[in-house]
């Protein structure tokens, strides 16, 4: 469902991805953990056709990113923190908006509104106008509207950031319930109790390196630490002493 090879992007002087190369499959939530300043974004936007790569290869849902952007962008969702909902439109006419622009007609809008009403409690969000949102109901129309038109990839940057204990726990439940329905959730965080609770397997960046892809039972083994907190510290240390040692 994803497939990333050697991929490279530097910032002029600044290496930000350097040779990074990894694949998730569909009915996983794959992370991507790592400090601030480590790649994540860039990574994505690059997924998401928004940024070129120096070099090295990205296939999204079957698609190459640089080949076909129109057809990768179809077939992902992305949440990436920015809210920008249109202050005057309701809930209901956002996603109905969004569907439009995807080409979905009103009846199979409608249709699927109702579905992710289901999924996640938009109640109060649908006839309201965005400006008398809270957080949380904002956060649920921009998932809804990300997955509008039920994309099979779904990319999700710092999406919990700021987030209260009810909407951080509706996102999480969201993101395992898209998987159990056999999507990819790629779930980009400096976070570890999320990647803990909801990732199969996760990327662990540093400084546009890939040190490890694993579950999180295997990080722990790999490094011997009882938490993954602990055992992403001891991957940061070992790739200092390393070098250290080149230096
Ligand atoms: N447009 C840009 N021009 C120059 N440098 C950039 C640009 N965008 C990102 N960078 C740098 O590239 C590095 C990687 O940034 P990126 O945002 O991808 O990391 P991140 O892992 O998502 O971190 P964060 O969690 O802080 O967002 C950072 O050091 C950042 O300062």
């Amino acid at each position: 469902m994803l497939q990333v090879e050697e991929l490279s992007k530097s910032y002029g002087k600044f290496r930000a991805l350097h040779g990074v190369t990894f694949s998730a499959q569909a009915g996983e939530v794959f992370g991507l953990l790592g400090p601030n300043g480590a790649g994540k974004t860039t990574l994505l936007r690059i997924l998401a056709t928004l940024l070129h790569a120096d070099s090295g290869t990205c296939t999204v849902a079957g698609h190459d990113v640089e080949r076909e952007p129109e057809v990768v962008r179809r077939s992902i969702g992305v949440v990436n923190g920015g809210m920008g909902l249109y202050d005057r439109l309701t809930g209901r006419e956002i996603l109905r908006y969004f569907a439009g622009l995807y080409g979905l007609s009103r009846a199979q809008a409608d249709a699927r509104i109702e579905t992710l009403d289901a999924s996640l409690d938009l109640s109060g969000t649908l006839d309201t106008r965005a400006a008398g949102f809270s957080t949380g109901m904002k956060q649920k129309i921009v998932i809804a509207r990300a997955v509008i038109h039920d994309p099979p990839v779904l990319f999700l940057d710092e999406a919990a950031s700021g987030l209260d204990v009810m909407a951080r726990r509706a996102l999480l439940d969201f993101v395992l319930a898209y998987r159990r329905e056999g999507r990819l959730v790629v779930y980009s965080t400096h976070v570890m109790s999320e990647v803990e609770e909801v990732c199969d397997r996760a990327a662990v960046l540093e400084r546009g390196e890939l040190l490890t892809v694993d579950t999180v039972p295997g990080i722990l083994a790999q490094t011997g630490e009882p938490s993954l907190e602990r055992a992403f510290f001891r991957m940061l240390q070992v790739r200092a002493e390393q070098r250290g040692a080149r230096a």
